[in-house]
């Protein structure tokens, strides 16, 4: 694996044509009371359709939040926040009820409040069918083709507590793709799994990612999920501070290295974080020399007293 430091431009550049997911400066504020939270601050995403991509970041960097706007349960603030064709900033209420059935399916953590205790799988995956008053031979074969794309058609008649939790979270992910929607959205999916069930978790998202061509977004703290996605996001203070991408290199089937990237995130503005690692080696502190070399660009320290 290698590693280095690159500029990946932000959606300010250009977002593609093909982009499900365009965030630009995205701002969320809590307000309890007088006290004010700014979980985003000024956020930069673009996903383009069919990607699969995780998003990390320390405890209260943002993920949640974040995914809370994608899934429309939240308004963001401030800034442009759109999925396909929808404006989450400017949605109506009823909008965001169509948005929420059709154009989006959520995976939570806990397994259980993915599912109802009385329920059958076949039962819970065909509720959100009916609610969107899906006729009843289609929803018998779109149930059929999720059970069988995600490995637990046995599972077709079990409740909840006559299955594992991966079969659960499985079934988790057929409740979420019912109404075909563009965009799945999964907050901590592998939380209360075991590694070798995560494992299996992640590749059924890969799985149903490939076979229904459906974009996908993971918030997870599972290291793992490097393993199955080509793009890794790092949040940090409510902004998109690094991603990593993978790509295969070299010869085919087993030659195949797989090469891992860090790029910097450079917004709208043309702001770029240096990593701490990268400031403390050159003792880098509130002022830098920046200069314009033809193919890239240096930064040195300030030196408070330059040669003649
Ligand atoms: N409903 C809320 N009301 C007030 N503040 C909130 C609310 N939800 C989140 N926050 C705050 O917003 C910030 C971002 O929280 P968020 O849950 O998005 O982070 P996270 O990266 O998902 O964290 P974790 O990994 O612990 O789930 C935190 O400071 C958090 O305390």
């Amino acid at each position: 694996m290698s590693w280095s430091l690159r500029s990946a431009a932000g959606p300010g550049a250009a977002a593609p044509s093909d982009a499900v997911v365009q965030c630009e400066s995205l701002v969320h504020i809590y307000q309890t009371g007088s006290v004010e939270v700014q979980a985003l601050q000024g956020l930069d995403l673009v996903v383009t359709a069919g990607e699969m991509i995780a998003v990390v970041g320390a405890s209260g960097s943002g993920k949640s939040t974040l995914l809370s706007i994608l899934a429309g349960i939240e308004t963001p603030t401030a800034g442009r926040a759109q999925v396909g064709e929808w404006d989450l900033l400017t949605m109506a209420r009823a909008d965001r009820v169509r948005y929420r059935r059709h154009m989006v399916g959520f995976v939570r953590q806990q397994t259980a409040s993915n599912l109802v205790p009385y329920l059958t799988a076949r039962q819970v995956i065909d509720l959100p069918m009916t609610a969107a008053g899906t006729r009843s031979r289609a929803r018998r074969a779109r149930c059929d083709e999720l059970l069988d794309a995600l490995g637990v058609a046995d599972c077709a008649d079990r409740r909840p507590a006559q299955m594992s939790g991966g079969q659960q979270q499985r079934v988790a992910i057929a409740v979420a793709l019912a109404n075909r929607p563009r965009l799945l959205l999964a907050d901590e999916p592998t939380g209360e799994l075991d590694s070798t069930t995560a494992a299996d978790v992640f590749a059924a998202m890969r799985q149903v990612n490939r076979h229904f061509g459906v974009t996908a977004v993971i918030v997870t703290h599972d290291p793992q999920v490097s393993g199955h996605v080509e793009r890794t996001v790092a949040i940090r203070d409510g902004r998109t501070s690094s991603e990593v991408l993978r790509r295969a290199a070299g010869g085919t089937g087993a030659d195949t290295q797989v090469i891992a990237e860090e790029y910097a995130v450079m917004d709208r503005a043309g702001r770029v974080q240096v990593p701490r690692e990268y400031r403390e080696a050159l003792a880098l502190t509130r002022r830098v020399r920046l200069a314009l070399e033809h193919d890239h660009i240096t930064i040195r320290p300030d030196d408070p007293d330059p040669a003649p």
